[in-house]
């Protein structure tokens, strides 16, 4: 792995932290030092909200009686959190979302095999339980929580992530429009799209903790599949001022950097950047454990700001961001230009130029086009290799700034991730057969591709973006970019790996009774595990991307559903 460069992650914005944050942080600690670490999750204390104002609260924890070392008794504790806290999750009411109804017309029609299509109803009503409305409570007395209030329904993931996520809601809504909930997959853009209009970002989740940092970025992608599912031109334009704010957000002077290429041109692509140098307060334990083994303020700052990018990345954690893989102290994700990030943001340019041609702003439209032309080529010149038929990440080298940096090829990240074949999803890559042909081949040969679906590396390194975890999103982009090709063995080789895909979801969820956040791609039938909190159920996207492949390649009568 290269070495990064210190000198253009340092310093930087960081937002400000409510009092409540700080409050429930201190009580976090507590809760740690009082319960032990068995079964201890921070991000419940972040997710409480209060009875009372604060001051009220915090003079009455003030007031618990601690021994000379400062510990308060699990029975002091546990009465205190039951007089002055609502439960995690109960500031968000179950809603029954408007437009579902238990079987769609025309839900999944090349679903023919009868056990598949229970299952997929299963599947789909499964929104059921993920649907929810923030309550009124929060509009009345928003400073007593730190969920933040949003007009229409979300769909959340599951388990412990209680509030909408980002980039979980574009696989979310690709389940949506299977199961054909379009009214709801609507309101989810629309609560995104007020975020914007208050943060200038879209969060990393709907949460007062979360303003610090975005998550890929995948709104156009959301309004693009919607348009062109429903036609709502309305829609489409209503979205639209959002989506160019975003664009500049994630062009902005801390997300950009500038590369002077081979061929003495300049590029500009753009890195994840939090506006944070302090512990993540839903994981504020974790992360001064973590960085206790730093020793000045300023060292600690800096690994803050790389685990809160990190989580920006939605690849938290992985060998991926690291120079050693087996200490995440050596983090290094705001000194590395994603391949991902880079794809999702041509996305965004071509969406963009697509739907302002769509509601008629021709020199809208134009100027993207133009925008993507040069990330096509940034993308090219900077991550492309032809010998390894990939996308590498870039990592920026010791002792330059992030205005300008000479690209070297030692600085291309040899190592094996899914994502360097995430740009295979655009259809500017996807479009170029003789590309699609080699990608292919060097995917095949890559590793990745295991009994049950793509691993996210090659590392076991037990983060959980790494091997042998198999996510949902990184399955589609490259399921759905092979698909949509043109190339017929590329289509063949993207229905393969999407029915082991179903097959591991099916078996789990027979197995378990749930749908899982992430699966082990050597075990069919087997969920992942790895990171710093315990395997969760739900499972928004994966949900979503069931019902999106069993849409795209249908399940015939006679092929078998389970593993053997
Ligand atoms: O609490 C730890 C971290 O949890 C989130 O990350 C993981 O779950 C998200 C929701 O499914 C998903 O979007 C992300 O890719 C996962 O790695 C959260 O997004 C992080 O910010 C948070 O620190």
């Amino acid at each position: 792995t290269p070495t990064p460069s210190p000198t253009c992650s340092n310093s930087g914005p960081v937002v400000r932290k409510t009092p409540l944050i700080t409050f429930l942080e201190i009580l976090q600690q507590t809760a740690l030092n009082t319960l032990g670490p068995k079964n201890f999750d921070p991000k419940l204390y972040v997710d409480l909200s209060l009875k009372s104002n604060l001051s009220i609260t915090q003079s009455a924890f003030d007031d618990l009686p601690r021994t000379p070392n400062g510990s308060v008794s699990v029975t002091d504790f546990n009465g205190f959190i039951q007089s002055y806290f609502n439960g995690a999750g109960e500031d968000l009411v179950y809603t029954e979302p408007v437009d579902f109804v238990s079987e769609p017309e025309g839900f999944l029609p090349e679903v023919v095999n009868r056990e598949v299509r229970a299952w997929a109803l299963e599947v789909h009503s499964l929104w059921k339980n993920l649907s929810r409305k923030v309550s009124d409570r929060v509009l009345d007395r928003p400073e007593f929580h730190t969920l933040l209030p949003l007009a229409k329904p979300v769909m959340i993931p599951g388990s412990r992530f209680r509030e909408v996520y980002y980039w979980d809601s574009y696989w979310v809504i690709r389940g949506l429009l299977a199961s054909k909930m379009y009214e709801t997959a609507k309101g989810i853009v629309t609560n995104l799209i007020s975020l914007i209009d208050e943060f200038g970002h879209v969060l990393n989740g709907a949460r007062a903790y979360y303003t610090n940092r975005s998550q890929p970025p995948l709104l156009s992608a959301m309004v693009y599949d919607i348009y062109t599912r429903t036609g709502d031109i309305d829609f489409a334009r209503k979205s639209s001022p959002a989506l160019l704010k975003e664009h500049k957000f994630w062009n902005s002077e801390i997300h950009s950097v500038r590369i002077h290429d081979a061929e003495g041109c300049n590029r500009t692509l753009s890195r994840y950047y939090a506006m944070w140098n302090k512990p993540r307060p839903e994981s504020s334990t974790i992360d001064i454990e973590t960085a206790s083994k730093l020793m000045n303020d300023s060292a600690k700052q800096h690994l803050y700001r790389e685990l809160a990018s990190t989580a920006e990345s939605g690849w938290d954690f992985s060998t991926r961001w690291m120079r050693n893989g087996s200490d995440l102290t050596t983090l290094a994700t705001t000194s590395i230009i994603p391949v991902d990030l880079n794809a999702f943001i041509l996305k965004m340019e071509l969406d963009i130029a697509f739907l302002a041609n769509v509601t008629g702003d021709c020199t809208i439209s134009v100027h993207f086009q133009e925008a993507a032309q040069a990330r096509k080529q940034a993308m090219n010149s900077v991550f492309w290799t032809a010998e390894m038929g990939q996308w590498l990440d870039y990592w920026l080298s010791n002792g330059t700034t992030c205005r300008g940096h000479t690209w070297e090829a030692s600085n291309q990240n040899r190592n094996i991730f899914a994502s360097n074949f995430v740009p295979l999803w655009i259809e500017l890559f996807n479009s170029d057969c003789t590309l699609v042909e080699q990608v292919m081949q060097d995917l095949r040969s890559s590793g990745l591709i295991r009994a049950v679906g793509i691993a996210t590396s090659l590392t076991n390194s037990g983060q959980q973006w790494d091997f042998p975890n198999g996510w949902a999103p990184l399955q589609h982009m490259i399921v759905e970019g092979l698909a949509r090709s043109g190339s017929k063995e590329a289509r063949s080789m993207a229905e393969d790996i999407a029915v082991r895909w179903i097959r591991i979801n099916y078996v789990a969820y027979k197995k378990s009774g749930a749908m899982h956040e992430k699966y082990d791609v050597e075990k069919c039938g087997e969920f992942g595990g790895g990171g710093e909190y315990i395997p969760q159920t739900g499972f928004g996207w994966s949900n979503g991307v069931v019902l999106a492949f069993l849409e795209e390649f249908g399940w015939p009568q006679d092929l078998k559903i389970d593993c053997n």
